[in-house]
């Protein structure tokens, strides 16, 4: 009987100040009921006012905890975060073909809130390249769109196309997150799913600077429910809801870009089209 409890897998950065990245998404999947494990492959220095460093982990290291996880859980979906570079994107692609850890979700992380560059210039064709193509789902924001399809995305129309761009490179289901769409009252995501169908999942936008890490916490939500083997609309139906109470329902860390309250609740049965 082992092995029986629902786990997951983050392959990603850590972030000190407890906000983003591993942390944030260790907490959501706590928070959402299933066993987290994590491969870090960088290291940040990092609060809510900025990242002071970071330092990308080397790729013997890297190997090894894939090896140590894949030898002993069971993990029944994954997601990626800051990946740094293109060593360690080439790493993660490598071990990501040599186990299974079910399906992948992957946050293409480019640039923090503050605006330190997490993945280097010339790994974004690595990223586009390589690692698109193991994806189940993509989850990037307006601007790592911008950056994966090559256009500019301000409008709802622009954000339409470039998911049906995202989907020719490769990755099953796309989810475009509008957060960075800050003239709207709504914060809008456009999703296309594998089978063609598209929608839009939409909450009212909060005005706060407490926003930290939100990118992480709804791919990391999202991974937790697909693990927990719901389908994929409804996997993000729970993921927008979720991260949404995080918003909300604030807390009160540092002096920067707060981070999310991942206490907040959510009833998943009121989650609906
Ligand atoms: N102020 C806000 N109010 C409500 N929802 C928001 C707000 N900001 C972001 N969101 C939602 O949070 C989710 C993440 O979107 P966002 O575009 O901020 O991701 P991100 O830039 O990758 O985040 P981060 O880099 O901080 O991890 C989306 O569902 C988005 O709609
Ligand atoms: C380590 C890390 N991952 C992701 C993000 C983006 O939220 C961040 N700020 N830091």
């Amino acid at each position: 009987m082992i092995n029986q409890t629902v786990q997951t897998l983050t392959i990603a950065g850590t972030d000190s100040g407890g906000g983003a990245g591993v942390m944030a998404d260790i907490k959501t999947m706590q928070e959402r009921h299933v066993f987290a494990a994590a491969v870090v492959v960088a290291v940040t220095a990092q609060n809510t006012i900025g990242v002071q460093d970071f330092m990308a982990m080397p790729k013997k290291m890297i190997e090894e905890q894939f090896a140590s996880v894949a030898g002993d859980l069971k993990i029944r979906a994954c997601k990626t975060g800051m990946l740094a570079d293109v060593a360690t994107v080439e790493a993660v692609v490598e071990n990501l073909k040599k186990y299974d850890l079910g399906p992948l979700t992957v946050d293409p992380v480019m640039i923090a809130k503050g605006g330190a560059r997490l993945l280097s210039e010339d790994a974004i064709a690595t990223v586009r390249n390589e690692l698109l193509p193991l994806a189940d789902l993509l989850t990037p924001n307006l601007p790592e769109a911008e950056e994966l399809t090559g256009t500019k995305i301000e409008t709802k129309d622009q954000m339409t196309t470039a998911a049906k761009k995202l989907q020719e490179l490769g990755v099953k289901n796309v989810i475009i997150k509008g957060g960075h769409q800050t003239s709207s009252k709504e914060s809008s995501d456009f999703v296309l799913l594998e089978s063609g169908k598209s929608f839009w999942v939409s909450s009212p936008r909060i005005d706060t600077v407490r926003t930290h890490g939100t990118g992480d916490t709804l791919s990391s939500c999202i991974t937790a429910e697909i693990a927990k083997g719901k389908d994929m609309e409804t996997a993000i139906r729970i993921g927008k809801k979720y991260v949404q109470a995080t918003i909300a329902n604030g807390i009160e860390v540092g002096h920067g870009h707060g981070p999310l309250n991942h206490w907040a609740k959510i009833s998943d049965e009121e989650v609906e089209d």
